[in-house]
């Protein structure tokens, strides 16, 4: 039988209500643990209980912890797999920065719930032993860091929450999942095609996100010009513009070396340098702002945070957020 590590986070899916108030808060015991036998006849089953953190309390801080324990026990302790029970609120944040810096092929699934645990159609210890099943499937290895829930398979790069309650909120926009779960088995119908790693052991800048709109001006940054911070991402309009108002706010940010990365706040498609107006991708190219390649807000700021680690070189990022 593979070894699964299980690593258990916080989030819903830990979390039980309160029937008096409707309050959904973490339980003292984690409710996970009763699937234990059911997960015992796919794998041998570790577990460890890490946090019990809602999501938005998740912080890179904890994302590096996670890092370093999955990296350590691959070496120690000869895992096979790896299972993050997580919240969903930044479940995709945390896949996404254990995909860039978890230095294993294991698969590694990140999962968690929309209803906890006592809840009618709980959805949380269904998406655990789907996603010990993928984790102790031998299609899983070397496809990244894959997000299972809702017997679906994504990756950590492509997918979001798209839902603030539906159990199927976990959506890959630009390409759809890569496989599905069924009672049969681990069935894959895609596979990625490239894999970045950076092995980072700090993780200390700090990097700002901005949503553009349309009449957006300079004052937001006039604000920023107090306070001290190491790179900015702008979900941009359309394939990466901007108003033209926003232009000499982002020329000074990048005259001032902090890198400034433009994503889209379509969710499909990429940012490129199409139009020349003012404000527009061309311009802002030109001028050095960075163009990301399909990632979201907040999934270009988990890499620019890890990018920055390694180089603060504007030419090098740009190749970095080209892959
Ligand atoms: N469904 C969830 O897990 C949402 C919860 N607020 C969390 O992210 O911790």
């Amino acid at each position: 039988m593979k070894k699964i590590l299980i690593l258990h986070t916080g989030g819903t899916i830990a979390m039980k209500e309160d029937k008096a108030t409707g309050a959904v808060a973490p339980d003292k015991e984690n409710p996970l643990h009763s699937t234990t036998s059911e997960l015992s006849k796919i794998a041998t089953i570790y577990v460890e209980e890490v946090f019990q953190l809602p999501s938005p309390h998740i912080t890179p801080i904890e994302m590096l912890i996670l890092k370093d324990i999955i990296d350590k026990k691959v070496q120690e302790d000869n895992i096979d797999g790896v299972v993050i029970t997580h919240g969903t609120d930044t479940l995709e944040e945390t896949a996404y920065f254990l995909d860039l810096t978890a230095q294993s092929t294991i698969p590694i699934v990140v999962t968690g719930a929309m209803r906890s645990s006592n809840e009618l159609g709980s959805d949380g210890p269904y998406n655990l032993i789907s996603s010990v099943r993928v984790a102790a499937s031998d299609a899983a290895i070397g496809k990244g860091v894959l997000v299972v829930l809702n017997d679906e398979i994504h990756t950590a790069k492509n997918v979001t929450k798209t839902h603030t309650s539906n159990i199927a909120t976990f959506q890959s926009p630009q390409y759809g999942p890569l496989g599905i779960v069924t009672k049969r088995g681990v069935s894959f119908h895609h596979t990625p095609l490239l894999r970045e790693s950076y092995d980072i052991q700090t993780i200390n800048k700090n990097v700002l996100l901005l949503k553009a709109y349309a009449g957006m001006d300079d004052l937001i940054f006039k604000a920023m010009e107090t306070v001290s911070f190491d790179g900015l991402v702008i979900e941009a309009l359309g394939q990466g513009n901007l108003p033209p108002k926003m232009v000499n706010g982002i020329e000074s940010l990048i005259k001032r070396g902090i890198p400034v990365v433009l994503v889209s706040r379509c969710f499909n498609g990429f940012v490129s340098d199409t139009y020349g107006y003012k404000g527009g991708g061309k311009q802002l190219k030109e001028m050095g702002a960075i163009l990301s390649n399909g990632l979201n807000g907040q999934k270009a700021r988990i890499k620019l945070l890890i990018t920055l680690e390694t180089t603060n070189d504007s030419t090098r990022l740009q190749e970095l957020f080209l892959r």
